[in-house]
């Protein structure tokens, strides 16, 4: 034996009130969308018939209900038992013979949603060629039909008899908001309480300065600039606004999206793909499907390739922007670098205009990539912040131009440049490279250094650093800490092995290579006066004491880290320097005699 399920609607109200809806406020738009379907429906079969929606609140009716006219289809008695009494039944397929695009509903239950603000929905209705059916649905799931006067017009009233504590939800000035919200781009004309409350045009329709009026009351900017959208298969026509100022990549980017020209949802994601945070985007499309709730698009194989396609269009934008006006795009590179350095990981057109465009920082001075190739061959670069700052005006000293590859993406994006190009070259700076830059001293002035180089090695020993003396420019500098990329791996390894517990050091030890093979060096700069003087110091206590100085130096100027052997060290340098600096105490003078 078949039976059905039985079904409390109060319990689906609730579900409906709580989990599907994120707003009561959703029953005007389902109220409309029934009304626009219906009439489509009609003007399918009759061109001609008149097409209209109009809403009165209670302001109007006098009597604390809201009504809904529209000239639609109308239904007969017997669908009037099918349709509106059968929850989860949509009655726009194929029982009145169109296709299912033609409308917006899908799943039966829009107007359920009624029952979020009303106690009791009347339907009066009139199907061409059939008598006017009164049916009213209570919220317990209970409802009746029964025969009245004939309505002059084919069409349906729907109205609303308010829930006590929801009466707000029908005030005059609430439903002429929430009408124009859902309902202003549809293409029949609404009207609340008299006044006619749709859009002539379709905003990217309506020409630049309306476009620009409407992105500044819907988003709050004027646009940089606007790109027209459109999507075939799904339907899809619009417009994408260009951000004025950054916008946050983190931060996903919410669109306006029209179904069938009802609002679905202000802040739509996952219409654009995710590098293309520079842009808000109205669209109306006819193909995509909501979800149930009709607030979001539901995610599918063509909203797929509508994000695919729309990316597209967007990097077709930039790309001409590249080739039609470089003004603009500097002013749009300087807002939006960061989005289009993240589309260019992934994309090699977008990576050319990086290539092309972005000037980045040189220890030269500003300038794309393309033009640093053309000036001095090989991209060579430095992979941080710190490693740049350290040894961008060494480098520059002696003829070698470094990028500084340290900010987001940079480092990556030139490694990638090979990709356009086979021939470019690219090479990440080594420190420990520009030292075999420097010159080396002549074998006289090498030989005579030698004691002071042994005092100043003793001194550096326990440090595990190595001491060399070079000539090189500029003459300010007195010395550098150079450490190849394979040193600073050991040195932390080291560093977190001292303060880490005895079994993860003992780990980390395994890691460890020879010293003697990771070396850092400090270089000290025979060019510098005072490094030329402290060569000539008297004894190894003063050599030491100095070259510890210069040491702490190097590696603050670095910004290396400091492990606790070096800020000791540092410490006790710099006391010392200070007994030094002072006049020597008199014999006898202690603390005491103050
Ligand atoms: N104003 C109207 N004129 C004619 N038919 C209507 C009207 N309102 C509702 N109906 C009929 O009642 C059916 C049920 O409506 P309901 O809003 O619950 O679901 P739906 O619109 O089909 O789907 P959805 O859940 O997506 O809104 C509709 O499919 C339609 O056939």
């Amino acid at each position: 034996m078949n039976q059905s399920f039985q079904v409390d609607l109060r319990g689906i109200v609730d579900l409906l009130s709580h989990h599907l809806y994120s707003s009561p406020r959703v029953y005007v738009r389902e109220l409309m969308q029934n009304a626009v379907d219906a009439i489509t429906a009609r003007r399918a079969l009759a061109p001609t018939a008149p097409a209209s929606v109009w809403l009165e609140s209670p302001k109007t009716t006098g009597d604390g209900t809201l009504r809904v006219h529209d000239t639609g289809l109308g239904l007969t008695e017997q669908q009037v038992h099918e349709l509106l009494a059968t929850i989860g039944r949509s009655g726009k397929r194929d029982e009145l013979g169109f296709s299912r695009h033609e409308f917006l509903g899908q799943f039966g239950i829009g107007l359920l949603s009624c029952f979020l603000v009303a106690d009791e929905i009347r339907v009066q209705t009139r199907h061409e060629g059939h008598p006017t059916v009164y049916w009213t649905g209570f919220a317990d799931g209970r409802y009746e039909t029964r025969p009245g006067p004939d309505r002059q017009e084919v069409g349906t009233t729907v109205t609303l008899v308010p829930r006590r504590d929801a009466a707000d939800w029908l005030d005059a000035e609430r439903v002429r908001d929430l009408a124009a919200l859902f309902g202003e781009m549809l293409p029949y004309p609404v009207r609340v309480d008299g006044d006619l409350i749709i859009a002539e045009t379709l905003p990217w329709q309506a020409g630049r300065a309306e476009l620009m009026r409407t992105a500044e009351q819907t988003f709050g900017f004027t646009p940089f600039d606007t790109i027209e959208l459109n999507v075939p298969e799904a339907g899809l026509t619009g417009v994408a606004l260009v951000l004025p100022t950054p916008a946050n990549p983190a931060a996903k980017s919410g669109h306006r999206v029209y179904l069938k020209r009802m609002l679905l949802a202000e802040g739509a994601e996952d219409l654009l793909p995710e590098w293309a945070f520079f842009a808000r985007c109205i669209v109306d499309a006819s193909e995509l499907r909501p979800t149930a709730s009709r607030e979001a698009l539901y995610s599918d194989g063509l909203l797929e390739s509508v994000r695919e396609q729309l990316g597209a269009q967007l990097r077709g934008w930039l790309v001409n922007l590249a080739r039609q006006d470089a003004d603009r795009m500097h002013r749009f590179l300087a807002v939006h670098h960061l989005g289009v350095k993240a589309l260019a990981m992934h994309d090699e057109e977008m990576l050319r205009v990086v290539d092309q465009w972005w000037p980045m920082e040189t220890n030269m001075g500003r300038m794309p990539l393309e033009e640093f190739r053309r000036r001095h061959g090989t991209v060579r670069y430095s992979a941080n912040n710190d490693e740049f700052r350290q040894l961008a005006a060494v480098a520059a000293a002696q003829g070698l131009a470094v990028v500084n590859g340290g900010h987001v993406f940079d480092a990556e994006l030139i490694e990638r440049l090979p990709l356009l190009d086979s021939t470019i070259m690219v090479d990440r700076l080594d420190p420990s490279d520009l030292s075999t830059r420097f010159d080396t001293l002549d074998p006289a002035a090498d030989l005579g250094l030698r004691p002071f180089v042994a005092a100043a090695q003793r001194a550096m020993d326990p440090l595990g650093c190595e001491v060399v003396v070079r000539a090189f420019d500029p003459p300010s500098m007195p010395a550098l800490y150079l450490t190849d990329r394979h040193a600073t791996f050991q040195r932390r390894l080291r560093e977190t092995a001292q303060v880490a517990d005895d079994l993860w050091a003992g780990v980390l030890s395994t890691f460890e290579q020879a010293e003697a093979r990771v070396r850092p060096q400090l270089v000290l700069n025979h060019r510098n006066p005072l490094v030329r003087r402290m060569s000539t110091l008297p004894t190894p206590e003063l050599v030491a004491v100095t070259v510890s100085s210069l040491y702490g130096q190097a590696l603050l100027y670095g910004h290396h880290p400091l492990r606790p052997a070096d800020m000791a060290l540092l410490n006790r340098s710099f006391l010392d320097l200070i007994d030094l600096a002072l006049p020597n105490a008199a014999p006898g003078s202690t603390h005491d005699d103050v």
